[in-house]
């Protein structure tokens, strides 16, 4: 990648010899390999066995996760939230594991649709949860930065499974406790 972040500079037409630019496609080359860590990275590292049994069958619900990802059109940033609610069956898994999982997907090149079912399926894969429930909230700099330029839109997007998807009840107490 540093090879072809110093083509990325001289192809802009910049100095690569200048003081300020000479270490940076190493560092540049470094930041992707964090922001792409997710290809790195699977399921049972990340849960690393936090699942635990529980009699709850009430919805868990974590809001307002951070999340910075990258769209797989441009490979510009899009941030924003994520909320994520499952019901579990018999289960549940270690709270701060939930955010490791957007995580994991979100520092993949994505798109917001891709990755907002992503989190939801991988979330009922491992807890075996009766419905899962998962929205995304965020700012594409693709869209406000160049392109349209347009800097209030966002775009939110949901993945409702099981019983998010089948169950009124279920998907209105999710959104209520959302406000
Ligand atoms: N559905 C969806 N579209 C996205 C996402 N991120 C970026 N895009 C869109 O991907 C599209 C790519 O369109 P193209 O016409 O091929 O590329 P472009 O000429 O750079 O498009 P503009 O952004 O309109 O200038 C654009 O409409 C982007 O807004 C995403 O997460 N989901
Ligand atoms: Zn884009």
């Amino acid at each position: 990648m540093q090879q072809h972040f110093a083509k990325i500079i001289e192809g802009i037409g910049e100095d690569l010899e200048r003081p300020g630019l000479v270490d940076t496609p190493k560092r540049a080359a470094k930041a992707f390999e964090f922001l792409t860590k997710g290809y790195h990275q699977s399921i049972d590292e990340v849960v690393n066995g936090a699942l635990f049994p529980s009699d709850s069958n009430e919805m868990i619900m974590v809001k307002d996760i951070e999340l910075y990802s990258m769209c797989e059109h441009h490979m510009l940033p899009f941030i924003g939230k994520a909320h994520v609610a499952y019901i579990p069956t018999g289960k549940v898994v270690g709270l701060s594991k939930i955010a490791r999982i957007v995580d994991m997907y979100a520092r993949r090149l994505q798109i917001q649709e891709q990755l907002t079912v992503q989190i939801a399926e991988c979330i009922a894969d491992i807890t075996g949860a009766s419905g899962v429930g998962v929205i995304i909230e965020a700012k594409h700099m693709c869209m406000m930065m160049r392109g349209v330029e347009k800097q209030n839109s966002s775009m939110k997007t949901s993945a409702m499974l099981g019983s998010f998807r089948s169950n009124q009840a279920t998907r209105t107490e999710f959104l209520s406790l959302l406000r």
